[in-house]
């Protein structure tokens, strides 16, 4: 199911002193089962747009097609639910939402919230707790007893468990080192690439780089650029004039001027490639 944003303006406290515009005018349209990101600095807008996935906030004016549904400022809670079932939204820090007092029952929340039986739930519960990298034995302890990284993944298995098609993550590899975060971007590219749409909000561009199909840049509000990345990052002078940074591959590579890259590269791999070709001339 695509997804499109047709001339949306979301306002914070209309008519109020603390009036603010939130998004202005957003239009574009999302291919079904891709990877998508966020990119935009400090009160862009990517946090707004993000609620607007799953309607936790509707449009101030303009609609979003999205799961089969129409979202629009008179949208009512019924058709919420059944929207919600279909998007899912983690937000940053998830694991501060963890209150069952086992792991199992916890991950079983979220299907059985969407219509799981009990049993069902926990069969679930069981096969995500592994997908996610968990020991099986972890199921029967308190999600307290867990470290902050084993936290993270329970909450995100309670989500991944009912298998939404559009999952939106407000950088969910916050505060994780770097190997736990490698993981968990795996799993999010693994859980795209099984047929589901995924959205992430992010600051890295490295992240934008290794998993996006699609960037959507943000800026005061407006969408000011979709592209993938390659043609993002094949625009160094834009990303300048937009504050943004380069990945650390093509940083690398903008560094070393006597070389010739053809295209900038976005990975390491890419990086290492160009290098041996620069070396053979
Ligand atoms: N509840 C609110 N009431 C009023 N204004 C708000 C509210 N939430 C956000 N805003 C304003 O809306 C604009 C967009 O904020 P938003 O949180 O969506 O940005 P963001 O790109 O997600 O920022 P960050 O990267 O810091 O999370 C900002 O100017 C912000 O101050």
């Amino acid at each position: 199911m695509a997804i499109e944003f047709k001339h949306v303006n979301y306002i914070y406290s209309p008519g109020s002193p603390l009036e603010k515009k939130g998004l202005d005018d957003i239009s574009f349209k999302l291919e079904e089962n891709k990877f998508i990101t966020l990119v935009g600095h400090t009160g862009s807008g990517k946090s707004t747009l993000m609620q607007h996935f799953n309607a936790l906030l509707k449009p101030t004016s303009g609609e979003i097609d999205i799961a089969g549904m129409t979202i629009d400022s008179h949208s009512n809670n019924r058709q919420l639910k059944e929207l919600r079932r279909h998007v899912s939204i983690v937000f940053q820090f998830p694991e501060s939402q963890l209150f069952e007092n086992t792991v199992l029952d916890d991950i079983a929340f979220g299907p059985k919230n969407f219509g799981y039986s009990e049993k069902e739930a926990l069969d679930l519960a069981e096969e995500w707790l592994i997908k996610v990298g968990l020991d099986p034995e972890v199921g029967k302890k308190s999600p307290f007893d867990l470290s902050g990284g084993q936290m993270r993944r329970v909450a995100i298995a309670g989500v991944l468990a009912y298998q939404p098609d559009i999952l939106c993550l407000d950088e969910p590899a916050a505060g994780l080192d770097p190997n736990a975060k490698k993981q968990m971007m795996q799993l999010f590219s693994d859980y795209q690439k099984a047929g589901h749409t995924v959205i992430l909000v992010t600051h890295n561009m490295n992240d934008v780089a290794d998993y996006a199909d699609d960037v959507l840049v943000l800026e005061q509000g407006k969408l000011v650029k979709q592209a993938t990345p390659r043609e993002l990052f094949s625009d160094p002078q834009w990303l300048k004039d937009h504050y943004l940074d380069m990945p650390t591959a093509g940083q690398f590579a903008m560094q070393l001027k006597n070389y010739k890259f053809g295209e900038n590269p976005l990975s390491l791999d890419e990086l290492v490639a160009g290098i041996r070709k620069n070396l053979k001339r």
